[in-house]
């Protein structure tokens, strides 16, 4: 099956669409109804209907204001702009007095019954019980944006089966602690920016000059220098303007419309599909997820020899893959070797264990197994799991409801084994591939002549390599991530380092003992680390699973970075947040900054996403 009939199984469709064949007195009815306190499964029952269709006909309500199918050529309503300008400023009055709605009110023609619909619909006390399934960053930042959003009084339960971090974690080699999954941040990446601040951690960024080379597998091709201008001239020498236009190029290109996604946040807009939050980033981005990075890099003039070694190089480090990946996550792969990479003092996984314990979430050992929607209950979703075994009995399953569900986990078999049960529409694991990435860890001592190198001292501290047939992705010489000095252990012997080989197979002892012949010690760690950037679609999962339940990991597929994890925590937060209290009009919605030009090329991506 190609990607994109994949993710449309996935996405939130009614398995009976548009019931246009019911006449528009049934669906008033069933709406009648449904807003007289009726539930779903009572209305199905009495009208003698099945309980989907009920379902979708309140659904497509709640969505467009009104029960007839949206149509050029349909009924004109009956009041114009004007009325119903009027209409909201007198029911708004009311609303305000009477129930202290904060909501903002915009005049598009589906307000007036949104609003009238928050009469019914608007919760006026914070949800009580929210569960996160799922402690990596994602995970976490969600915790720590629905605790900022809901206030002190919610009740958040957090599910992580191993331990807090998933994907970033540490590896003990030689005496000190190295990182040994999502380890570099780049300085623009606000969020991780501000955690850092805000649970008083310290960046640890290197003032060393770093010495980078590229290999193809046989010889090193180029390598910098300490000095910036003779990288600078061997830079040019290679690849002409290349290497001067590139920087501009991602700074135009991306980073700065990519960044327009803080603005947007912090004023609350929210997104029910991963396409709809590029596209509000950029509606170009859109258009990035279609083609490869070689191909936009191309259109633009960039030789082949640069994407070739550069962005090649780079794509390996990062994401074990090559140019043909999407352009989206190409060019997040390009600001992964910017200058001015950081990391946190002590690990990074310290900023999901701290966000757990300044979000004062609750935090559950135990392997989420089911998701239950129980229609009729207050708390509709029931979560089920097996508490982490601890001493010798085998544990007991248990079970807990929630309002709100948030899943951070990739839903992929190879990642989580959920299943969803009892919703109106099927709730499918994530069907894309897990690429595999292993990091070999080893303290020893290098060996110079596969690089074709004599000297210890001319072993550069990090390789990127340009073949893709080639075993080893990346090496590079590695920091313990505390770098006090008087903390760390000394080498075993001269000429030993630790170093860190990325490939995408284990490697054998034949291929350990061509980059390291002689060692000490050995630790290799096998990471379902990023999904197979192996499509081209613009059709990217959905946020927004059923009402109240949440999927964070769909934003991996645009691209996996701990930035890009907090970001859809933060989506997820925010939609909870405006679902909850009937904030429709910052949902799907266009945000446009004063002056902001880019935003003007903002388009509406509805295709397969669903107003919730
Ligand atoms: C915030 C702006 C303006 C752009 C940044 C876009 C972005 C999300 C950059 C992340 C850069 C980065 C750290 C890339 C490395 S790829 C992930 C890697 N496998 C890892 O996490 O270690």
């Amino acid at each position: 099956m190609s990607l994109p009939s994949v993710l449309n199984t996935f996405s939130v469709k009614s398995r009976d669409g548009e019931n246009s064949d019911l006449s528009t007195p049934v669906k008033e009815l069933i709406v009648q109804k449904y807003l007289s306190g009726e539930k779903y499964s009572v209305i199905a029952r009495n009208l003698g209907l099945p309980r989907n269709t009920v379902y979708t006909v309140v659904k497509r309500y709640l969505e467009r204001g009104s029960v007839e199918t949206p149509s050029r050529y349909g009924r004109k309503r009956k009041l114009d702009d004007r009325d119903v300008r009027q209409l909201l400023r007198i029911l708004l009055k009311c609303l305000k007095t009477a129930h202290h709605l904060s909501g903002q009110i915009s005049s598009n023609k589906y307000t007036c019954i949104s609003l009238a619909l928050s009469v019914n619909n608007a919760r006026y006390v914070c949800p009580s019980y929210k569960g996160i399934i799922g402690g990596g960053i994602g995970g976490t930042s969600a915790a720590y944006f629905l605790r900022e959003l809901f206030g002190s009084k919610a009740s958040i339960d957090l599910f992580e089966k191993k331990s807090i971090g998933g994907r970033l974690a540490t590896v003990s080699i030689a005496g000190n602690e190295y990182e040994a999954g999502g380890s570099i941040i780049h300085p623009k990446n606000l969020y991780m920016v501000n955690f850092t601040d805000i649970l008083g951690l310290k960046k640890r960024q290197d003032d060393d000059v770093e010495i980078i080379s590229i290999f193809d597998g046989k010889k090193l091709l180029f390598t910098t220098s300490q000095y910036t201008v003779v990288t600078l001239s061997k830079l040019f020498w290679r690849y002409g303007m290349d290497i001067y236009n590139v920087k501009s190029w991602l700074q135009d290109k991306f980073m700065k419309n990519f960044s327009r996604i803080y603005k947007i946040q912090e004023e609350k807009y929210a997104y029910t599909t991963v396409t709809d939050l590029i596209n509000a980033m950029d509606p170009t981005f859109v258009k990035y997820l279609k083609k490869s990075i070689r191909q936009l890099m191309k259109e633009d003039g960039f030789s082949d020899l640069f994407i070739d070694e550069m962005v090649m190089g780079g794509l390996r480090m990062n994401y074990g893959q090559t140019p043909d990946i999407h352009a989206f996550v190409g060019a997040v792969s390009m600001a992964g070797i910017e200058q001015g990479l950081w990391n946190v003092q002590g690990g990074n996984k310290r900023i999901p264990e701290k966000l757990v314990k300044k979000t004062d979430v609750n935090l559950i050992d135990g392997e989420v197994t089911l998701v239950r929607y129980l229609e009729d209950e207050e708390s509709p979703y029931e979560v089920h799991y097996i508490p982490v075994k601890h001493g010798q009995e085998k544990p007991k399953p248990k079970k807990k409801q929630y309002d709100i569900v948030v899943i951070a986990t990739p839903l992929h078999n190879d990642v989580s084994n959920i299943q969803f049960e009892d919703f109106p529409q099927d709730i499918e694991n994530f069907p894309q591939k897990y690429h595999t990435t292993i990091a070999t860890f080893v303290e020893g001592e290098p060996n110079l002549a596969t690089y074709g190198l004599d000297k210890f001292e001319d072993l550069p501290d990090g390789i990127f390599t340009s073949n893709p047939d080639l075993f080893l992705n990346s090496f590079g010489k590695q920091k313990p991530v505390d770098d006090r000095k008087h903390l760390q252990s000394k080498p075993a012997q001269e000429n030993f380092i630790v170093g860190k080989i990325f490939s995408n197979k284990a490697p054998d002892e034949l291929e350990v003992q061509k980059y390291f012949p002689i060692r000490n010690d050995i630790r290799m760690i096998k990471w379902l680390a990023y999904p197979e950037y192996d499509f081209y679609t613009d059709e990217l999962p959905p946020f927004v699973l059923h009402d109240r339940l949440y999927y964070i990991n769909g934003i991996e597929l645009a691209a996996s970075a701990m930035e890009m994890s907090a970001i859809g925590a933060k989506n997820v937060a925010l939609l909870a947040y405006n679902h909850w209290f009937g904030h429709y009009d910052k949902i799907n919605e266009h945000y446009t900054e004063a002056g902001d030009k880019g935003s003007e090329r903002f388009r509406k991506v509805q295709k397969g996403s669903e107003r919730m």
